[in-house]
């Protein structure tokens, strides 16, 4: 599939930019950030046309990825309906009896589909597990219901719960995973520009969306919390760049590079997005995959609805060419992207098994 958003087509002034020497570890400031930027798709949300606006929303981007890890993203294209819709699924979903969760229970799946219990995922192996329930999907046809028949080391159909318990629960869910999907895919060329690339460089690496989305449910910790058992402990994520959606409730936060967490402050009308490891793969860490974590204490429940994007499972996670040289020689050995994707998912749930 081609990524959607905004147009590849070559211009003479995308032709030089191609061309200018690629120097982007020079982007880096000094100082760490305090704060995450927010970002305005605007020009990729009304149809992409201008380049020029295209250029200027990439070199915001690339300073968010080189110095941050982190964005917000406001004028995004999901209509609101779309999300409150997902939003409500998931709420239904977390409110089903413990069993009706546990027949469909990760454990139980081979490519790492379906429900997560409270502590059985653990994302930071010096930790207890996390103190969050979860349910996973990757791509499936909204209409016909179909997965794909090869996705290398990561085949294998979604569940669901009883369509008779949770009627409109698939619909809602996957026509926001979908929606989330082709943000994503207008999401790819901006990157690609950011990296000095072709608009359309990730095209042939993204046909078949390799995207994991999560519902997630947090319960509040009250009184003294554990360090070692937190909502979702400290970690990176394992794709491209994640898209997530978070309710009003403040948990998320993100370690700066003087070992400081900063608060993801929910901002309304926006969604988080952050890197993760295959881009600081691509970039041989020019891109920053930014170690984060959540805890609510808030007192009261929380939602978020992460969408994990990141290139086709068969794909070999090189480094680009610009952004190694012998003074910054490759950092990480070669594997595809599906391989990452099931050696970081296996070890997140192997305490559970
Ligand atoms: O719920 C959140 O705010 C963050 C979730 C997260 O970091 C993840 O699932 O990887
Ligand atoms: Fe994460």
């Amino acid at each position: 599939m081609a990524a959607t958003g905004i147009g590849s087509t070559s211009t003479s002034t995308e032709s030089l930019s191609y061309q200018r020497p690629l120097l982007l570890a020079d982007f880096r400031t000094e100082s760490t950030f305090e704060q995450i930027p927010i970002i305005d798709l605007e020009c990729v949300s009304n149809g992409g046309n201008d380049f020029t606006a295209r250029r200027a929303l990439a070199d915001n981007i690339r300073d968010a990825c080189i110095n941050v890890g982190f964005f917000y993203l406001k004028n995004h294209s999901i209509p609101q309906e779309v999300i409150t819709d997902a939003v409500n699924a998931t709420k239904d979903f977390f409110s089903l009896p413990l069993e009706s969760k546990k027949s469909i229970d990760i454990h139980k799946s081979s490519n790492f589909k379906g429900y997560t219990a409270l502590l059985g995922e653990n994302t930071n192996p010096e930790n207890r597990g996390d103190l969050h329930e979860g349910f996973d999907i990757g791509w499936e046809e909204l209409h016909s219901g179909a997965s794909r028949e090869d996705d290398g080391a990561m085949t294998g159909d979604n569940v669901w719960p009883d369509s008779k318990t949770l009627p409109d629960f698939r619909g809602k869910v996957l026509r926001y995973y979908h929606a989330a999907v082709k943000l994503g895919q207008s999401l790819f060329p901006v990157f690609a520009l950011a990296l000095d690339l072709p608009e359309d460089f990730f095209d042939d690496k993204t046909t078949k969306p390799a995207a994991i989305m999560r519902l997630l449910y947090y319960p509040p910790q009250t009184g003294p919390v554990d360090d070692r058992v937190v909502g979702i402990g400290a970690h990176t994520d394992y794709e491209c760049f994640t898209i997530l959606w978070q309710d009003e409730v403040q948990a998320l936060q993100v370690l700066n590079n003087d070992g400081k967490w900063i608060d993801a402050v929910p901002i309304p009308g926006t969604f988080v997005v952050n890197l993760g490891d295959q881009f600081a793969r691509w970039t041989n860490d020019i891109f920053k995959s930014t170690v984060h974590r959540a805890i609510n204490r808030s007192g009261i429940e929380r939602f978020s609805i992460p969408l994990f994007f990141g290139t086709d499972y068969d794909v070999k996670l090189e480094p680009l060419p610009s952004c190694i040289s012998e003074d910054d020689p490759p950092k990480y050995e070669v594997v595809t992207a599906g391989e990452y994707v099931k050696s970081r998912l296996e070890a997140t749930y192997a305490h559970s098994k």
